[in-house]
Protein backbone atom coordinates (compact mmCIF):
# COMPACT_ATOMS: atom_id res chain seq x y z
CA UNK A 1 0.00 0.00 0.00
CA UNK A 2 0.97 3.96 -0.96
CA UNK A 3 0.62 7.07 0.48
CA UNK A 4 -1.12 9.56 -2.11
CA UNK A 5 -0.78 13.54 -1.54
CA UNK A 6 -3.71 15.46 -3.27
CA UNK A 7 -2.66 19.11 -3.98
CA UNK A 8 -4.37 22.37 -5.48
CA UNK A 9 -1.57 25.32 -5.78
CA UNK A 10 -2.21 28.43 -7.48
CA UNK A 11 1.34 29.86 -7.15
CA UNK A 12 3.55 26.79 -6.71
CA UNK A 13 3.67 26.50 -2.54
CA UNK A 14 1.19 24.12 -1.68
CA UNK A 15 3.48 22.21 -4.87
CA UNK A 16 6.09 22.70 -2.51
CA UNK A 17 4.99 21.46 0.41
CA UNK A 18 3.43 17.94 -1.10
CA UNK A 19 6.68 17.82 -3.22
CA UNK A 20 8.69 17.97 0.11
CA UNK A 21 6.32 16.07 2.38
CA UNK A 22 6.55 13.21 -0.46
CA UNK A 23 10.45 13.38 0.25
CA UNK A 24 10.11 12.67 3.68
CA UNK A 25 7.77 9.94 4.00
CA UNK A 26 9.02 6.75 4.43
CA UNK A 27 6.69 5.43 1.46
CA UNK A 28 5.98 5.21 -2.05
CA UNK A 29 4.22 8.31 -2.66
CA UNK A 30 2.07 9.48 -5.36
CA UNK A 31 1.45 13.23 -6.17
CA UNK A 32 -1.41 14.10 -7.71
CA UNK A 33 -2.36 18.23 -8.68
CA UNK A 34 -5.97 18.10 -8.52
CA UNK A 35 -6.08 20.64 -11.04
CA UNK A 36 -4.54 18.27 -13.45
CA UNK A 37 -6.21 15.26 -12.35
CA UNK A 38 -9.37 15.80 -10.87
CA UNK A 39 -10.42 12.01 -11.42
CA UNK A 40 -7.95 11.30 -8.51
CA UNK A 41 -5.37 8.24 -8.06
CA UNK A 42 -6.18 4.98 -8.66
CA UNK A 43 -7.78 4.69 -4.81
CA UNK A 44 -7.50 1.12 -4.38
CA UNK A 45 -3.70 1.18 -4.21
CA UNK A 46 -3.04 3.60 -1.47
CA UNK A 47 -3.96 3.54 2.44
CA UNK A 48 -2.90 6.93 3.31
CA UNK A 49 -3.91 10.29 2.00
CA UNK A 50 -2.73 13.74 2.63
CA UNK A 51 -4.53 16.27 1.09
CA UNK A 52 -3.39 20.20 1.11
CA UNK A 53 -4.73 23.52 -0.14
CA UNK A 54 -4.37 27.21 0.29
CA UNK A 55 -6.01 30.33 1.50
CA UNK A 56 -6.91 32.72 -0.69
CA UNK A 57 -9.30 35.42 1.07
CA UNK A 58 -9.90 33.48 3.52
CA UNK A 59 -11.24 30.58 1.50
CA UNK A 60 -10.09 27.91 -1.04
CA UNK A 61 -10.66 26.92 -4.46
CA UNK A 62 -13.82 26.00 -5.78
CA UNK A 63 -12.14 22.64 -7.71
CA UNK A 64 -10.47 21.56 -4.79
CA UNK A 65 -14.20 21.47 -2.84
CA UNK A 66 -14.98 19.60 -5.86
CA UNK A 67 -12.72 17.45 -5.78
CA UNK A 68 -13.32 16.17 -2.42
CA UNK A 69 -16.79 16.37 -3.13
CA UNK A 70 -16.81 13.74 -5.95
CA UNK A 71 -14.15 11.30 -4.18
CA UNK A 72 -15.85 11.71 -0.57
CA UNK A 73 -15.93 8.14 -0.06
CA UNK A 74 -12.60 7.09 -0.81
CA UNK A 75 -11.03 9.79 1.12
CA UNK A 76 -13.37 8.75 3.72
CA UNK A 77 -12.16 5.10 3.76
CA UNK A 78 -8.55 6.16 4.57
CA UNK A 79 -5.83 6.98 6.80
CA UNK A 80 -5.95 10.91 6.70
CA UNK A 81 -4.15 14.40 7.09
CA UNK A 82 -4.68 17.63 6.21
CA UNK A 83 -2.64 21.02 5.74
CA UNK A 84 -3.42 24.18 4.37
CA UNK A 85 -0.72 27.11 3.60
CA UNK A 86 -2.26 30.17 4.83
CA UNK A 87 -0.19 32.76 6.02
CA UNK A 88 -2.45 34.25 8.85
CA UNK A 89 -1.21 31.82 11.76
CA UNK A 90 -3.80 33.07 14.08
CA UNK A 91 -6.37 32.27 11.68
CA UNK A 92 -4.75 28.87 11.54
CA UNK A 93 -7.76 26.63 13.36
CA UNK A 94 -10.43 28.83 11.93
CA UNK A 95 -9.03 28.49 8.22
CA UNK A 96 -8.73 24.55 8.38
CA UNK A 97 -12.07 24.21 9.31
CA UNK A 98 -13.21 26.26 6.52
CA UNK A 99 -10.95 24.43 4.15
CA UNK A 100 -11.93 20.64 5.13
CA UNK A 101 -15.71 19.53 6.06
CA UNK A 102 -16.11 18.86 9.86
CA UNK A 103 -16.41 15.38 8.96
CA UNK A 104 -12.97 15.04 7.55
CA UNK A 105 -11.58 16.83 10.07
CA UNK A 106 -13.15 13.94 12.32
CA UNK A 107 -11.49 11.63 10.12
CA UNK A 108 -7.95 13.16 9.66
CA UNK A 109 -5.90 12.01 12.68
CA UNK A 110 -3.56 15.17 11.76
CA UNK A 111 -3.94 18.57 10.68
CA UNK A 112 -1.71 21.42 10.36
CA UNK A 113 -1.06 24.69 8.59
CA UNK A 114 2.09 25.03 7.12
CA UNK A 115 2.23 28.87 6.55
CA UNK A 116 2.51 30.76 3.48
CA UNK A 117 4.43 32.93 1.09
CA UNK A 118 4.34 35.29 -1.47
CA UNK A 119 5.98 36.75 -4.19
CA UNK A 120 4.65 40.13 -4.81
CA UNK A 121 6.06 40.16 -8.82
CA UNK A 122 3.90 36.92 -9.37
CA UNK A 123 0.73 38.69 -8.30
CA UNK A 124 -2.09 40.55 -10.48
CA UNK A 125 -2.74 43.95 -9.74
CA UNK A 126 -6.20 43.21 -8.22
CA UNK A 127 -4.31 40.46 -6.08
CA UNK A 128 -1.52 42.46 -5.21
CA UNK A 129 -4.04 45.02 -3.72
CA UNK A 130 -6.31 42.34 -2.03
CA UNK A 131 -3.19 40.74 -0.85
CA UNK A 132 -2.09 44.00 1.13
CA UNK A 133 -5.51 44.22 2.53
CA UNK A 134 -6.00 41.07 3.99
CA UNK A 135 -2.09 41.04 5.27
CA UNK A 136 -0.73 44.42 5.16
CA UNK A 137 2.31 42.87 3.85
CA UNK A 138 3.64 45.20 0.71
CA UNK A 139 7.14 42.91 0.22
CA UNK A 140 7.44 39.83 -0.31
CA UNK A 141 6.95 37.40 2.42
CA UNK A 142 7.48 33.81 4.06
CA UNK A 143 6.10 31.94 7.15
CA UNK A 144 6.36 28.61 5.88
CA UNK A 145 7.73 26.40 8.37
CA UNK A 146 10.06 23.49 7.45
CA UNK A 147 9.69 22.44 10.46
CA UNK A 148 6.19 21.82 10.68
CA UNK A 149 6.20 20.08 7.41
CA UNK A 150 9.16 17.88 8.71
CA UNK A 151 7.41 17.39 12.08
CA UNK A 152 3.73 16.30 9.99
CA UNK A 153 5.98 13.36 7.93
CA UNK A 154 7.25 11.69 10.99
CA UNK A 155 3.83 11.60 12.30
CA UNK A 156 2.58 10.21 8.83
CA UNK A 157 5.56 8.10 9.04
CA UNK A 158 4.97 6.99 12.98
CA UNK A 159 1.25 6.68 11.98
CA UNK A 160 1.67 4.14 9.20
CA UNK A 161 4.61 1.88 11.21
CA UNK A 162 2.39 1.77 14.24
CA UNK A 163 -0.36 0.60 12.05
CA UNK A 164 1.92 -1.79 10.39
CA UNK A 165 2.83 -3.56 13.51
CA UNK A 166 -0.71 -3.42 14.33
CA UNK A 167 -1.57 -0.76 16.91
CA UNK A 168 -4.09 1.77 15.10
CA UNK A 169 -2.17 4.23 13.03
CA UNK A 170 -0.77 5.11 16.15
CA UNK A 171 -1.17 9.11 15.92
CA UNK A 172 -3.73 9.99 18.17
CA UNK A 173 -6.07 7.83 16.28
CA UNK A 174 -9.78 9.07 16.28
CA UNK A 175 -12.54 6.88 17.00
CA UNK A 176 -13.31 6.07 13.24
CA UNK A 177 -9.68 6.60 11.69
CA UNK A 178 -8.34 3.42 12.76
CA UNK A 179 -6.54 1.20 10.45
CA UNK A 180 -8.90 -1.88 9.84
CA UNK A 181 -11.56 1.01 8.30
CA UNK A 182 -8.63 2.42 5.78
CA UNK A 183 -9.99 0.21 2.86
CA UNK A 184 -13.74 -0.16 3.68
CA UNK A 185 -15.83 2.71 2.52
CA UNK A 186 -18.64 3.36 5.31
CA UNK A 187 -20.20 6.74 4.20
CA UNK A 188 -21.44 7.83 0.98
CA UNK A 189 -20.68 11.47 0.22
CA UNK A 190 -24.82 12.00 -0.58
CA UNK A 191 -25.22 11.21 3.38
CA UNK A 192 -22.84 13.90 4.08
CA UNK A 193 -23.47 17.15 1.84
C1 LIG B 1 -4.57 37.63 -2.86
C2 LIG B 1 -4.12 36.79 -1.71
C3 LIG B 1 -4.99 36.54 -0.65
C4 LIG B 1 -4.57 35.74 0.43
N1 LIG B 1 -5.44 35.50 1.45
C5 LIG B 1 -5.04 34.75 2.51
C6 LIG B 1 -5.94 34.51 3.58
O1 LIG B 1 -7.11 34.91 3.59
N2 LIG B 1 -5.49 33.78 4.63
C7 LIG B 1 -4.22 33.27 4.68
O2 LIG B 1 -3.89 32.61 5.67
N3 LIG B 1 -3.35 33.47 3.66
C8 LIG B 1 -3.73 34.20 2.58
N4 LIG B 1 -2.88 34.40 1.54
C9 LIG B 1 -1.55 33.75 1.57
C10 LIG B 1 -1.55 32.44 0.76
O3 LIG B 1 -2.33 31.47 1.39
C11 LIG B 1 -0.10 31.94 0.63
O4 LIG B 1 0.57 32.84 -0.21
C12 LIG B 1 0.05 30.53 0.12
O5 LIG B 1 1.42 30.18 0.23
C13 LIG B 1 -0.39 30.36 -1.32
O6 LIG B 1 -0.19 29.04 -1.74
P1 LIG B 1 0.07 28.62 -3.25
O7 LIG B 1 1.40 29.23 -3.65
O8 LIG B 1 0.14 27.14 -3.22
O9 LIG B 1 -1.05 29.13 -4.09
C14 LIG B 1 -3.26 35.18 0.45
C15 LIG B 1 -2.41 35.43 -0.63
C16 LIG B 1 -2.80 36.22 -1.70
C17 LIG B 1 -1.85 36.45 -2.82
Amino acid sequence: MSTVICYLSKRGTTEYCAKRLADLIDDSVEIVDVRKNPVGPDWSACDTVILGVPIYGGDIEREFKQFVRENWRYIMAKRLALFICGMLEKKSEAEIKTAYPEQLLRRAFLTENFGGRVYQDKLGFFERIAFRMVTKIKEDYSNLSEEKIAAFAERVNAARSAAAEGSGDGAGSKADSGDEAANKPKTSEKEIL
